[in-house]
């Protein structure tokens, strides 16, 4: 996915100015950056929620500036949200299955179904593919449980076994760790590099936690004040005197969260 000197303004707002990135497949990119940088601002121009005021959105070398979200679902682009939206009152199972009614709508599985054999085996693959993902994300104790009556941490997860159900080739994630525990984030960062690397999904992430995202980041853009301040591996972004200053601070402190 690329994005080629991205701007969006909201009227006398510039949430983003110019802002070019890449990111390959089968990487996890995080985008960092200080309350009100653009990152999520960034997000959504790709998820195509928000249409760039100039600039360009390619996926898979196709541009998809101007392709609404259902579209660019059905192309490979999955997301989760900073705030939960779930179904509350379905159960876990429930919920994950409109991920995958949403893939059936767009005619992708349909097609394959229909070659296999009809609506049972369609209905079949539909149920097999959701215990995968089920059983992935070790949720199956709470398949049968309503999705508001969950802790904040197991409904992040099953928000994202529903983004999941897409089968995206690009998910993006934004905040996953956000409101979680230790065990909780630990738990998730699991999740994503497994994702990642067994379920061969790009990652492109939102997650103020420093710590998570130097671990489990192939490579880390940051911003401020809606500009691209740095990009690299980890280790390049932390030496970096821009992102040292005006992002992280303190030169010499040690920082658990940057928010
Ligand atoms: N729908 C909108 N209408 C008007 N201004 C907006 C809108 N969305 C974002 N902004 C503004 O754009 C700028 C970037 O916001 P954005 O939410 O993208 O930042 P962020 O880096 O994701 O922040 P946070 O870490 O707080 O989530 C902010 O000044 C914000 O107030």
């Amino acid at each position: 996915m690329e994005a080629e000197r991205v701007s969006l303004r909201f009227g006398g707002v510039r949430a983003l100015t110019d802002v070019s990135f890449a990111v390959r497949g089968g990487e996890i990119f995080s985008i960092i950056g200080p309350n009100g940088a653009g990152k999520t601002s960034m997000v959504n121009c790709v998820s195509g929620r928000y249409r760039p005021t100039e600039g360009r959105i390619l996926f898979d070398g196709q541009d998809v500036t101007r392709t609404g979200t259902s579209r660019r679902a059905a192309l490979g682009i999955g997301r989760t949200f900073q705030n939960l939206a779930l179904f509350g009152h379905m159960t876990v199972l429930d919920n994950i299955m409109v991920g995958r009614h949403h893939l059936l709508k767009s005619g992708l599985l349909r097609g394959m179904a229909y070659w296999l054999g009809g609506a049972q085996r369609e209905e079949l693959e539909h149920r097999r593919e959701v215990e995968q993902i089920i059983d992935f994300l070790e949720i199956q104790h709470i398949r049968k449980a309503t999705a508001g009556t969950l802790s904040y941490g197991l409904r992040k997860r099953v928000e994202l076994a529903r983004a999941i159900a897409l089968r995206p080739k690009l998910i993006l994630l934004d905040e996953p760790m956000a409101g979680m525990n230790l065990e909780e984030k630990e738990d998730m960062a699991r999740f994503i590099i497994d994702l990642n690397e067994e379920w061969g999904m790009t990652v492109l992430m939102i997650e103020h936690d420093m710590g998570v995202v130097m671990d489990i980041s192939h490579r880390i853009m940051v911003l401020d004040f809606g500009r691209r301040i740095a990009d690299g591996t980890p280790e390049v972004v932390l030496a970096d005197e821009h992102v040292r200053r005006a992002y992280l601070g303190e030169a010499d402190e040690p920082v658990e969260r940057v928010a």
